[in-house]
């Protein structure tokens, strides 16, 4: 702080110029050691009164400890101690599960507290300009809780009143950095309250083989690979709509047969049924049988089959008006997916005029009346462009695989999303790394959740066929 003295003139003054009339002088207010202790002291039990309460269970098992010390001698405290131990090491080898969920991912999740998140907390929020400087005075964000489980841990933040969750999304670099993870992910769980996601490792490093075919006839959530938590993906194809965009090799395909491959005991069972549009003859020509004969690859035959499919539909919804609102699959009514792999061929890529209006028509008439019905579309394409595709906002679930730029991600996945964590331009091309990798962002849920297929390999599709034509010998 500093005085101003008019005119003077004593030695060890400061003057911001020199020869000036005006000079200042640091007014020096000396502190009795008697209060700077009081200060210090009230600190301490502020700071120890919060410990125990923010961690009440690590400040009494110390405490415990030091009174049966006190009262007991040493020899009991190292026994208690010791069988506390084993007893904790036996309930993790005998139910590990439990073991995690009631202590192992606590502990842990208050090893990170205090060993990487509260330790960086102010450096990390100051050099990314999270906090906030005022009048001399910082505002910081708040740290309310880690937890842990075996994937990530999540930090549940309280931002500074006027932040923005964009503020923090921009930052998510910064704070992966700052806090040694190699990705973090912001959602926002209420006013005011974020919960950032760090993962510590990634369970969709390593390719993924093909999931075994389900035993029972199902059109609900088909699995087909695992979400970044570890936990199985199911995907839901009966009741929406799916748009799956990929740069070339991506492994958009992964997706088309990992779904095939679930829906095959329906398929087989008769409720349920695919039928496929294959304009470049390459994907899912190799499994043709599967289709019953519901296969096209030429854009004239793709366009008859969807008008058939559209048929179906308002035939279906004639008869079901006024009697049931949504579609139970039945071997009569079954429920039917149409499948078209690079479906930019049909509407943009595609010469004849006509042939590109008729072919759009369809698709959008599926799309907007299909699902109560019964009748899906799952569409694949490389370009997410409105100009190639300009139904896709009709298509209610939405998966990102590799794509060349970042724009591209909101195309895909609505606006928001690349900000939300969704990095899907940043997918490894390397096969191994990268293939089937995805974000995928549903209708019932803005998150973005990453996610990789299962890849279904030429063999696992020669076995589909063997078990689908096996009924149609068997029947
Ligand atoms: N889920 C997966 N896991 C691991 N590798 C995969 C996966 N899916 C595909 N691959 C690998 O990536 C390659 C390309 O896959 P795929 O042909 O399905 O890509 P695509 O997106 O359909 O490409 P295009 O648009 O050019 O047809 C495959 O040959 C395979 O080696």
């Amino acid at each position: 702080m500093f005085k101003r003295l008019p005119g003077d003139q004593a030695p060890n003054l400061v003057s911001t110029t020199p020869d000036t009339a005006v000079v200042f002088r640091p007014a020096v207010v000396r502190t009795p050691a008697l209060v700077t202790l009081i200060i210090y002291a009230c600190r301490f039990v502020v700071a120890l009164v919060r410990t125990v309460w923010r961690h009440p269970v690590a400040c009494c098992v110390p405490a415990a400890l030091g009174a049966v010390w006190a009262l007991y001698g040493w020899q009991l405290t190292v026994s208690v101690a010791g069988f506390v131990v084993l007893a904790l090491l036996a309930w993790a080898y005998g139910a590990p599960d439990s073991f995690a969920r009631l202590v192992g991912w606590r502990l842990l999740a208050w090893w990170r507290l205090m060993s990487v998140y509260r330790r960086h907390w102010h450096a990390v929020m100051e050099v990314s300009g999270l906090a906030r400087r005022i009048s001399g005075r910082v505002y910081m964000p708040r740290l309310v809780k880690v937890q842990c489980d075996g994937w990530a841990d999540r930090l549940t933040v309280r931002m500074l009143d006027g932040q923005a969750v964009k503020d923090w999304t921009d930052r998510t670099d910064n704070l992966a950095q700052g806090f040694g993870a190699v990705s973090c992910r912001v959602a926002l769980v209420k006013g005011g309250r974020l919960v950032l996601t760090f993962p510590r490792s990634d369970p969709l490093a390593a390719p993924i083989p093909a999931l075994a075919i389900p035993n029972e006839p199902s059109v609900g959530p088909v699995e087909i690979g695992k979400q970044e938590d570890g936990r199985p993906l199911k995907l839901k194809v009966h009741g929406t709509h799916v748009l799956i965009a990929g740069a070339t090799g991506a492994g958009k395909g992964s997706f088309l047969w990992d779904t095939i491959r679930g829906l095959l005991p329906a398929m087989r069972a008769g409720l349920a049924e695919v039928w496929a549009l294959d304009p470049k003859l390459m994907e899912l020509s190799f499994g043709r049988e599967l289709f019953q004969g519901r296969y096209a690859s030429d854009p004239a035959d793709c366009a008859d089959l969807l008008d058939e499919a559209v048929t179906v539909m308002q035939k279906r919804a004639a008869r079901f008006a006024g009697l049931q609102r949504s579609h139970v699959p039945t071997i009569e009514d079954p429920f039917v997916l149409v499948l078209v792999d690079e479906v930019a061929f049909l509407t943009a890529y595609q010469p004849d005029k006509h042939l590109r209006q008729r072919i759009s028509a369809a698709l959008a008439t599926l799309a907007t009346q299909g699902r109560s019905v019964g009748v899906g579309v799952m569409a694949a394409l490389q370009d997410p462009r409105k100009e190639v595709m300009n139904i896709r906002n009709l298509f209610p679930d939405k998966i990102a695989l590799r794509l060349d730029e970042s724009e591209q991600v909101d195309m895909v996945l609505g606006d928001g999303a690349r900000d939300r964590g969704a990095l899907a331009d940043h997918i490894s091309p390397v096969p191994e790394l990268g293939a089937g990798v995805a974000y995928m962002r549903l209708e019932t849920s803005p998150e973005p959740v990453r996610v990789r297929a299962a890849y279904v390999s030429d063999d696992d599709i020669r076995e589909m066929v063997a078990l689908f034509t096996e009924r149609g010998e068997a029947a």
